[in-house]
């Protein structure tokens, strides 16, 4: 009988939450969701820092324990910070987490974040459409959000598959892949997790909130596989929790009650216990 997800990823869902020692993540990540990165890696007790002039890359990174490089927003500037914090993560050994917003909308980034695996990412996420693109798949997506069709039972297989594949040229980097229902895959293994709720969907950054919550987990000693599970199961939870206490209410309620959620939810020792997902070999 294989392992459940809970068994198999039982020591990082034990992981305490808020953390005991307090990453620093240097976060190059776009304005539209900087504020929401910010408060959601406080709202675990991770430090973050917000800091792209290329002049102050190599200095905040030998003080930071893991570096989130996010594509949303990108200009010349933005691209030559990302590129030389790609590069100075590489020489320092920092875990890099690096999120593929708009890939398939935009060319530049896609050629930038095909660029940025070279230089051995830990973790390299997107949304479902996102990381179809990258892999070769076709996509409805558009802009920097997913396409209902993406998240059928057999396209997430066909993804699962195809990102193993791919993942045979990166066997140090684990991919994932949001919405709703996440892929999660390495070279060897591939599990898709299936918590949170619709409204996840329903405002800005929830996927920049999650490359954010695995740096710190990359930065707090987690491997990237342990480290991807957690982070996505334990935002998923956060956001199944806010719902229960939001039923009636708007978006922006729901919103505040996730973030309430990310500092107060892992106080709950059986918070995981509702985490579903299975192996894809399974
Ligand atoms: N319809 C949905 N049902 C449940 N969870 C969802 C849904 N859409 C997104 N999520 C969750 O919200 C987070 C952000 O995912 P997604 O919206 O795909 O990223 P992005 O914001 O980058 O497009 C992930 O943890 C994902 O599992
Ligand atoms: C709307 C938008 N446009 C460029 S970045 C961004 C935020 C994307 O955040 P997420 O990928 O978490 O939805
Ligand atoms: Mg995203």
């Amino acid at each position: 009988m294989p392992m459940s997800l809970i068994e198999h990823f039982t020591a990082a869902f034990h992981l305490p939450l808020p953390l005991h020692a307090a990453p620093l993540v240097q976060c190059l990540t776009n304005e539209i969701s900087v504020e929401s990165v910010a408060n959601a890696l406080l709202a675990i007790n991770a430090k973050p820092v917000m800091a792209d002039d290329l002049r102050e890359i190599t200095g905040f990174m030998a003080q930071s324990d893991a570096v989130l490089l996010n594509l949303g927003h990108l200009s010349a500037d933005r691209e030559a910070s990302i590129r030389l914090a790609s590069q100075a993560a590489q020489a320092q050994q920092r875990p890099v987490v690096i999120d593929l917003v708009g890939i398939g909308a935009s060319p530049i980034r896609a050629q930038l974040g095909q660029q940025l695996l070279a230089e051995k990412p830990m973790v390299v996420k997107g949304n479902l459409g996102e990381l179809r693109h990258l892999v070769g798949l076709p996509s409805q997506a558009r802009g920097v959000d997913n396409s209902q069709a993406d998240s059928a039972d057999l396209a997430l297989a066909g993804l699962a598959h195809r990102l193993q594949t791919f993942a045979q040229a990166y066997p140090h980097t684990v991919f994932l892949a949001t919405g709703p229902t996440d892929i999660v895959a390495t070279a060897t293994t591939a599990w898709r997790l299936d918590n949170g709720v619709a409204q996840l969907d329903r405002f800005t950054g929830t996927g920049d909130i999650v490359g954010a919550l695995i740096a710190a987990l990359l930065g707090s000693g987690l491997a990237a596989l342990p480290a991807t599970v957690l982070a996505v199961s334990y935002f998923n939870r956060c956001g199944e929790a806010a719902a229960l206490l939001a039923s009636k209410a708007g978006l922006a309620t729901f919103r505040l009650n996730v973030f309430d959620q990310l500092s107060q939810l892992g106080q709950d020792p059986e918070w995981f216990l509702a985490v579903k997902g299975e192996n894809y070999g399974s």
